[in-house]
């Protein structure tokens, strides 16, 4: 990981930086939230403190730990001890190999998600996820996307939370459960996609809904977190709003932002390619402007519960740091998934994502190949690869099954850079207030 990691760890160390850049993150509240939902946290009225768990522990994990574990002890209504799931596993540290677990114990730093950032001592890092989660009210899940299907059952179990009887989100002895998502990535589902939000919602039989915070990047100095929300919105102030780090409400629009958060790091791959290639700004410049472009048809068009679809507040997110903002630092900045997609550019695809990902990252996980998968298999199930040109060539040569061999050393020619890559046509129209389809 060196770079990138050590780049990350540095800048984000520095939170007593001035808001220069509000950039680069959004979070979002369920939309659909009940009014007890609503209420705000304990400790107003006697309520019991809520207890907070993060359920993840990288380079995003440790960045959002360190922000949230302040603010349980500076705001009212929390409970001062956080805990934290960690992965287990051995680190060399000091020379000597050690449990990661224990070391950030001992040493209140994530030497290797996180090196050199102070981790605040409140925060207390458990290696068991049951015992991580016991008895917590509210849970935030950060950890790479693939890695979500295994642990909601253990989490699920160890807070009560059954698939019949009881209220949804309550578990035993009534303590109301809740969650915030910071996880960027999308499931398959029956409908071809699935968002994050719904399959935790799902795996904590219906416990979920504090909200839906579609993250920041760990490396900024300053960061916005706007969050589409209906719901406990002083709840997420409470806990992720820093001098350096602020959250900004959108409302109902919680499953666009959820995908931007997905997609951008699809079109991030896109972008990096231009870098490997050589090619210029104009040219990366047209690719992350179609890139936005295709994030909103499919946004608009291929969620799940387009029903219930509020363009205006889609089209506020997308101006947004979980819109723009988020696009433009991981398609330019200290980004994993751009690292890794020049190099493959650049090297014409000779070591494959896998590869990439194990020698470059150490230990960090790439989003952007799975959910470009993901995202193609939505696009293909709907028979639409032609309204999607962009998200489409960045899939096939680099990643879909015919494209490896010949078709990686055609990321350039005949691949993401024919002419008829770019520019949203077949149809599609901007109305003012939504994209529409002749
Ligand atoms: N790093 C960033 O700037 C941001 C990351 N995110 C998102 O947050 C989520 C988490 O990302 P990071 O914290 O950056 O993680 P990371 O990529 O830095 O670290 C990987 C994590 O996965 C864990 N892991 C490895 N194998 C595992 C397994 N079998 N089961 C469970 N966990 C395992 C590792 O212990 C480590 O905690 C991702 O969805 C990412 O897209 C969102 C915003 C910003
Ligand atoms: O989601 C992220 C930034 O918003 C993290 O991006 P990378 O995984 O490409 O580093």
């Amino acid at each position: 990981m060196a770079d990138t990691g050590a780049g990350i760890a540095s800048a984000h160390a520095d939170e007593s930086m001035s808001m220069g850049s509000m950039t680069s993150c959004e979070s979002l509240l369920d939309a659909d939230l009940g009014g007890a939902s609503r209420q705000p946290l304990g400790g107003g009225g006697g309520a019991a403190p809520e207890r907070v768990a993060i359920v993840g522990s990288g380079n995003w994990g440790s960045a959002i730990a360190r922000i949230v574990g302040r603010n349980v002890i500076e705001q009212e209504g929390f409970e001062h001890q956080i805990r934290q799931w960690v992965f287990p596993e051995k680190v060399s540290h000091n020379g000597v190999e050690a449990c990661l677990t224990e070391v950030i114990n001992k040493e209140h730093e994530n030497v290797k998600y996180l090196p050199g950032v102070k981790l605040p001592e409140n925060l207390v890092a458990e290696g068991d996820l049951a015992l991580a989660v016991k008895d917590a009210t509210i849970l935030i899940f950060v950890l790479p996307h693939q890695f979500l299907g295994r642990v909601l059952p253990t989490v699920a179990e160890a807070l009560g939370l059954t698939k019949s009887g009881g209220t949804a989100g309550v578990a035993p002895g009534g303590r109301r459960i809740r969650a915030v998502s910071l996880i960027k990535g999308v499931d398959k589902g029956p409908d071809g996609l699935k968002l994050i939000s719904d399959h935790i919602r799902e795996g904590l039989c219906g416990a979920v809904p504090l909200g839906l915070a579609d993250e920041d990047y760990a490396s900024c100095r300053a960061a916005g977190l706007s969050v589409t929300a209906d719901a406990d919105t002083d709840t997420l102030r409470l806990l992720f709003n820093r001098p350096t780090f602020r959250v900004t409400v959108v409302r109902n629009a919680s499953a666009t932002v959820e995908l931007c958060g997905a997609l951008k790091n699809v079109v991030a791959l896109g972008a990096a390619f231009c870098d490997g290639l050589g090619y210029g700004g104009n040219t990366k410049a047209a690719i992350v402007r179609t890139g936005l472009a295709e994030m909103q048809v499919f946004a608009q068009r291929l969620r799940c519960d387009a029903s219930a679809f509020d363009a205006t507040a889609s089209s506020r997110a997308f101006l947004e740091s979980c819109g723009i903002g988020d696009l433009m630092t991981t398609c330019y900045g200290a980004s994993r998934n751009r690292k890794c997609a020049e190099m493959f550019a650049r090297e014409s695809g000779k070591r494959s994502w896998e590869q990439l990902e194990a020698e470059e990252l150490g230990g960090m996980k790439l989003q952007g190949p799975s959910t470009a998968v993901e995202a193609f298999g939505v696009i293909k199930k709907k028979k639409c690869a032609r309204k999607f040109p962009l998200l489409t060539t960045i899939y096939r040569p680099s990643l879909s099954p015919g494209g490896e061999g010949a078709g990686r050393a055609s990321v350039g020619a005949g691949g993401i850079l024919e002419p008829r890559g770019f520019g949203l046509s077949d149809g599609w129209s901007w109305t003012g207030t939504r994209w529409s389809y002749d």
